[in-house]
């Protein structure tokens, strides 16, 4: 195995103005696999693959990709690694097909643009300009052209931002066989059932830092195992639920009307817990599901917020 990672990030700041979109952030990539940066919108997700990708000069911190300096080494740099930026980045004239067998012809060992084309449904779109196709074409077609060079390293801003289900599927599958092929992959995100869908590891980034990481089996063995939701009247008093259940329980309002309960307990004692008290107070709890704890609860639990913005 190759010893030096795919990225290295050490106390990276970046400044927009007085405002830092990036505080501070350390990030380790491993190679081979699959890693998600997972974070709220603004969180500094973008800002941080675009100093990767040697499009922004760290105001601190280094920044070493493939073990290269993105900025003074990007000519090294750039054949190795595809982009897939978040909008733009595609010449809005060029006629889809041809961009893509042209980009294919500039690299040694491309991918085979039709099976590709085929995959992502991009068949109907050949002669179309780039400017025509609809959102969803050119986030797929942006993909497509990040990835048919075959480079070691991917980077892939909200890839599917904006697909419908079966588009976002295709893109899915095609992210795996990247990693099949040995190919490192770096995708952001906001939605955490895509991180937890995809990613071996997971970097969750809030407020321009890495406040935690790890694969989602690590992240979410901590702290209780099992939450319980519920939708009920808005701006409940849970204090009196929490009196019945044992130390370490929390209860929360995560939006108005949304709750979630959590406790060190067998989930069917917190399911009687909470629909007791329910019963009591003279609520009917609706859409009640007890969940495995997920990446969602991991954020809420460190930072007290949804992941959601
Ligand atoms: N060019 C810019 N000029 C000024 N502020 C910027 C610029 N780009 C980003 N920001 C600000 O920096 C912060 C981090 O933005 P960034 O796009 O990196 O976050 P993000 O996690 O990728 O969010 P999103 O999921 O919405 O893309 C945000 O507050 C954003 O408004």
């Amino acid at each position: 195995m190759n010893p030096v990672p795919a990225v290295e990030i050490a106390g990276l700041v970046k400044r927009y103005g007085d405002k830092a979109a990036v505080d501070g952030l350390d990030l380790t990539i491993a190679r081979g696999a699959i890693t998600a940066v997972l974070g709220p919108n603004g969180a500094g997700k973008t800002t941080t693959i675009e100093t990767c990708e040697g499009y922004r000069r760290p105001d601190a911190g280094t920044v070493r990709v493939l073990g290269l300096d993105p900025v003074t080494q990007s000519a090294a740099l750039r054949p190795r690694i595809g982009v897939m930026l978040q909008s733009g980045g595609v010449y809005a004239g060029a006629r889809a097909v041809e961009m893509l067998r042209h980009t294919a012809k500039l690299h040694a060992h491309p991918l085979d643009v039709d099976a590709l084309v085929e995959r992502l449904g991009l068949g109907s779109c050949g002669r179309t300009t780039y400017r025509r196709l609809s959102g969803g074409q050119q986030q797929r077609l942006a993909l497509a052209m990040a990835v048919v060079g075959r480079p070691e390293l991917v980077f892939l801003d909200e890839p599917t931002a904006g697909l419908d289900p079966q588009a976002r599927r295709a893109t899915w599958e095609l992210v795996r066989d990247l990693r099949r092929d040995g190919v490192t992959v770096v995708v952001t995100t906001h939605h955490m059932d895509e991180a937890e869908q995809l990613a071996d590891h997971v970097a969750i980034v809030d407020r321009g830092r890495v406040i935690a990481g790890g694969t989602t089996e690590e992240l979410c063995r901590g702290g209780a195992e099992d939450a319980l939701r519920f939708d009920g009247p808005p701006g409940l008093d849970l204090g009196p639920l929490l009196k019945e259940l044992p130390p370490g329980a929390t209860a929360a309002e995560t939006a108005p009307g949304n709750y979630r309960v959590a406790a060190p307990v067998d989930p069917s004692r917190l399911l009687a817990t909470v629909t007791g008290w329910c019963a009591a107070s003279g609520i009917l709890p609706e859409r009640l599901s007890v969940q495995r704890r997920s990446l969602e609860d991991v954020f809420l639990d460190l930072t007290g917020r949804e992941l959601r913005s």
